[in-house]
């Protein structure tokens, strides 16, 4: 059992009441988590304030509450302690709680609006071929070397986080990869964690409903690298405009990689087919199964990192062409009828137009690329009629469709979209709100050597509407329907 005051250290209390040198069992940020002598975190949130559900945490056996400030009323026998904010206080609780286990290995974070999960994931395979216990923390899975867990975020509450972490010591991992999101920064999910090293990818337009201006949410992917040690490194990507603005204000070693900008790691592209790309990363050359402009940036960014973290660079380069691409990221599948279909997670207008852009280079002659694409309810309106505009613009057909409704009226989203679509793409456009559906009209639709393009879900296995997720996998049913229309 711990004490109270064993996990308090660092956090700045700013009043006490009642005594920390209390046994205590678990941590706690919600209410209907509590048992008893847990201690409960209060966190003003987004839809309601834990400071209202204090009293229910007692009544369910609470020891000590965390609030920002102490209530009037107080029950004997609870430790009540003030803290300035309640986020941070939860996420350096919890490092505390689990023994600090960022420490104890090498933390690297990647943050950006595209890429995180692609990095990190073949970040966490090349280093596993190279022999090492890793770690993996992405918005697919959690991974504490070879054995897997189910992830709800990209990077999930500070408890969730620091629990993986210590079972990461516990496993004797060294290097642990992990996604970084503008949310869990700003909801300090990551404080007081020790970072090796931070890499940033791109930032383009995601999440101005939760941010309030596109500074915002720049400012809050930056504040990872102000937060760097001096000890660290942080890497960006200067082609993107605000690559060096990362850099501005951090204590770390300092490096840049581009394929237009001058930068310590530079690459070019050679060729580029359907089944890769050569690229020459310095003066090497590397063949790697990862395609498009876009992955080009990755698997700079993931050497660059390797190196700096002290791998080999020809051990690098061999490992690199290895890798095979990672779930519902330009997933291909050609029917019979060559018919191609690919399922990517492009779910904001960057990455949407990247991929078709991307399809475009591949293309050999004049078949027709079909994209099936929609946007997610309670998520960022403002990317709705973008990403209309783009995948009408960009595909000879677009079929608008649904991608988790969520609390939303998937019509509504549709006419959001179509609101983006122009005068002459209008006829381009059908809008067909069961996804599976959709699917199917785009197959029936194709001929021979034509494209398919659904985009938004990539590994998803899930529709979430209302609540409730139904199975889904864009994957499965697009080779499922290609299959039964094969003659
Ligand atoms: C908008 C958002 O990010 N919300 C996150 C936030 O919840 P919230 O602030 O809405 O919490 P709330 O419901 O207002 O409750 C406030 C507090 O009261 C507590 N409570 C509430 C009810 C009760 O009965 N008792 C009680 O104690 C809650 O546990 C909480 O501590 O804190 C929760 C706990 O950490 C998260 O699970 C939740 O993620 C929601 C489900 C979510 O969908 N988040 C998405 C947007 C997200 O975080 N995405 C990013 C990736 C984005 C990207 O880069 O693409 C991610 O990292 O996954
Ligand atoms: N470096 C990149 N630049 C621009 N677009 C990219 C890049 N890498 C991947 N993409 C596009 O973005 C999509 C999502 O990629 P990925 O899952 O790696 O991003 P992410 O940052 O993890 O996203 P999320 O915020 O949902 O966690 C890909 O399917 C691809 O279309
Ligand atoms: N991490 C992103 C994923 C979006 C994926 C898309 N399929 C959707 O549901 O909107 C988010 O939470 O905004
Ligand atoms: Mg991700």
């Amino acid at each position: 059992m711990k004490l109270l005051k064993d996990i308090l250290y660092g956090v700045g209390l700013t009043a006490v009441s009642g005594s920390t040198n209390v046994k205590m069992n678990k941590l706690c940020f919600d209410s209907r988590n509590v048992g008893l002598d847990d201690v409960f975190v209060a966190v003003r949130g987004t839809l309601v304030d834990g400071h209202d559900y204090i009293d229910k945490a007692i009544a369910s056996g609470a020891i000590g509450i965390i609030c920002e400030s102490i209530p009037k009323q107080l029950v004997n026998e609870v430790t009540y302690v003030e803290v300035e904010n309640g986020n941070k206080a939860l996420a350096i609780m919890a490092s505390n709680f689990y023994g600090n286990p960022s420490r104890n290995l090498k933390l690297i974070g990647i943050t950006g609006t595209n890429g995180k999960t692609t990095i990190s994931s073949l970040l966490y395979q090349l280093f596993k071929k190279a022999g090492f216990k890793v770690g993996l923390l992405s918005t697919i899975k959690i991974m504490v070397d070879d054995k897997e867990y189910a992830t709800s975020h990209t990077t999930p509450d500070a408890l969730t986080i620091n629990k993986h972490l210590s079972l990461m010591n516990e496993e004797g991992v060294e290097f642990c990869f992990m996604e970084v999101s503008s949310h869990g920064i700003h909801q300090k999910r990551t404080e007081g964690l020790v970072f090796e090293g931070a890499v940033f990818t791109n930032l383009t337009h995601d999440h101005l409903d939760y941010h309030k201006s596109f500074a915002e949410y720049r400012d809050t992917k930056k504040s990872l690298f102000d937060n760097l040690s001096k000890k660290a490194f942080a890497l960006t990507n200067v082609d993107d405009k605000n690559g060096l603005v990362m850099l501005q204000n951090t204590k770390a070693k300092k490096y840049t990689y581009a394929l237009k900008s001058y930068a310590d790691y530079r690459a070019n592209i050679l060729e580029n087919r359907f089944d890769g790309q050569l690229l020459k990363i310095g003066d090497d050359e590397l063949w790697t199964k990862l395609i498009g402009h876009f992955n080009a940036y990755n698997v700079l960014a993931i050497y660059a990192t390797a190196d700096l973290l002290g791998l080999e660079k020809l051990e690098i380069l061999r490992l690199l062409s290895e890798l095979e691409n990672v779930d519902g990221r330009f997933q291909y599948y050609i029917s019979k009828e060559k018919i191609t279909a690919i399922v990517d997670y492009a779910h904001t207008p960057d990455a949407l137009k990247n991929v078709l852009e991307t399809i475009g280079t591949l293309r050999t002659g004049n078949e027709n690329v079909i994209t099936v694409v929609g946007c997610g309810g309670d998520r960022d309106k403002s990317k709705r009629p973008v990403m209309g505009n783009i995948a009408s613009q960009m595909s000879d057909k677009a079929i608008f469709t649904s991608d988790n409704p969520r609390t939303e009226t998937p019509s509504v989203i549709i006419e959001e979209m179509e609101a983006g679509v122009q005068p002459q793409n209008v006829r381009k456009v059908l809008s067909i709100e069961n996804r599976k559906q959709a699917i199917k009209t785009a197959c029936q639709l194709a001929m021979a050597k034509d494209i398919i393009l659904i985009a938004g879900k990539g590994h998803e296995s899930y529709q979430e509407t209302n609540g409730k997720r139904v199975d889904f996998d864009d994957f499965k049913i697009v080779k499922e329907v290609l299959k039964s229309l094969d003659k």
